[in-house]
């Protein structure tokens, strides 16, 4: 049977699978988020960016108030943005606050680098130039050790990073007191980030994979090799997507605001090793012609270290 849950190196445990609530609109989030923990997800990813953690909190309450889950079985994760990379236990404040939480389990560094706290937008400050306000000579190993400080307020249970190279990790491992428990990162067949992957394993951080399905409209859902895949197992190719990670030991995020979906999206299978050299397979191909494939890379204007974006 796959995993239902994986140990980080904090000793708690994380589920297997959960629900991403980037991009959901709001008017949806709230019954997407109820209806996924009514019918078995025991994680949610949110972020203070994503604008719409109350409503995720209104579908957490829904869910509590039905009897159906209990805070303690379910795992929340929220990220400090880019504005708060400076006033992190702020970012932390205001989400908790939004979600209607006095926890969460995990809070994460969304991206490692700092946009201008004092700039003309909360979330997403511009230059006249229009291009983002980034404050260059900041150091994301600053934003780690007030990171550290969180844990002792209980306001986290544990905490971790995203979006971060192994350019970036090697930076910031050798200051850091407390080693991330999780780093979230884009991963799919078509940017299987195996280097980061590896060094994460070596040194106990857990991944969370995100945009499994190639994010906004599913375009792996297409791939023949899913397919082919799917297709031997009488699946669909989202179920194949999303045990992709569960067989290669982290945790995969699913965003849908279709509770049709939500639910097709908790069917995870074995796969076995002809699958997975199907799909290793597909990863080396497309990195031998060089069409490793990011869908999600904001127009920040910073090398993150990642090869492909380098
Ligand atoms: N740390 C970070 O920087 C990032 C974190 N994330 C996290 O990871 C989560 C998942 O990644 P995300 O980029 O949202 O994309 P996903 O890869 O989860 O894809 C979401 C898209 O696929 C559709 N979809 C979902 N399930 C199915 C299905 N079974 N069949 C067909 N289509 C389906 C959704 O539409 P519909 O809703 O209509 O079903 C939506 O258009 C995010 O929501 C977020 O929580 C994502 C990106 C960056
Ligand atoms: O988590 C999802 C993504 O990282 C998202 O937060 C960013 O892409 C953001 O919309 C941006 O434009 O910088």
């Amino acid at each position: 049977m796959a995993a239902k849950s994986f140990k980080l190196n904090t000793g708690a445990d994380i589920p297997a699978l959960g629900l991403g609530t980037w991009q959901s609109e709001t008017g949806k989030v709230k019954e997407a988020v109820a209806c996924a923990l009514k019918s078995g997800y025991r994680l949610i990813d949110g972020a203070y960016c994503y604008g719409n953690e109350d409503e995720v909190g209104e579908g957490l309450a829904e869910a509590f108030a039905s009897g159906a889950v209990k805070r303690e079985d379910v795992f929340v994760v929220s990220k400090v943005w880019t504005t708060y990379n400076t006033r992190v236990e702020l970012g932390l404040d205001k989400s908790l606050k939004s979600l209607g939480l006095d926890y969460v389990d995990l809070f994460l560094v969304h991206w490692p680098l700092l946009m201008n706290p004092d700039g003309d937008h909360d979330k997403f400050p511009k230059l006249p130039s229009g291009e983002r306000d980034i404050i260059r000579d900041y150091n994301h190993v600053d934003t780690w050790k007030q990171m550290e400080k969180l844990v002792a307020t209980g306001k986290t249970k544990a905490i971790g990073v995203s979006n971060y190279s192994k350019r970036y990790l090697e930076q910031l491992l050798p200051h850091a007191t407390i080693v991330p428990a999780v780093n979230q990162i884009e991963n799919h067949p078509e940017l299987p980030q195996q280097e980061i992957v590896d060094l994460c394993r070596e040194k106990g951080i857990h991944i969370m994979a995100y945009s499994p399905l190639g994010s906004t409209g599913g375009p792996l859902l297409t791939a023949e090799p899913v397919v082919k895949v799917a297709e031997k197992h009488g699946v669909k190719p989202s179920t194949v997507l999303l045990s992709y990670h569960v067989a290669r030991g982290s945790t995969v995020l699913a965003k849908s605001v279709s509770p049709e979906r939500i639910r097709a999206n908790l069917e995870i299978i074995n796969l076995d090793s002809e699958d997975k050299k199907t799909l290793d397979d597909y990863s080396s191909s497309l990195a031998a012609e060089g069409k490793l494939h990011r869908y999600v890379y904001p127009p920040f204007g910073v090398d993150f270290g990642f090869p492909d974006k380098s």
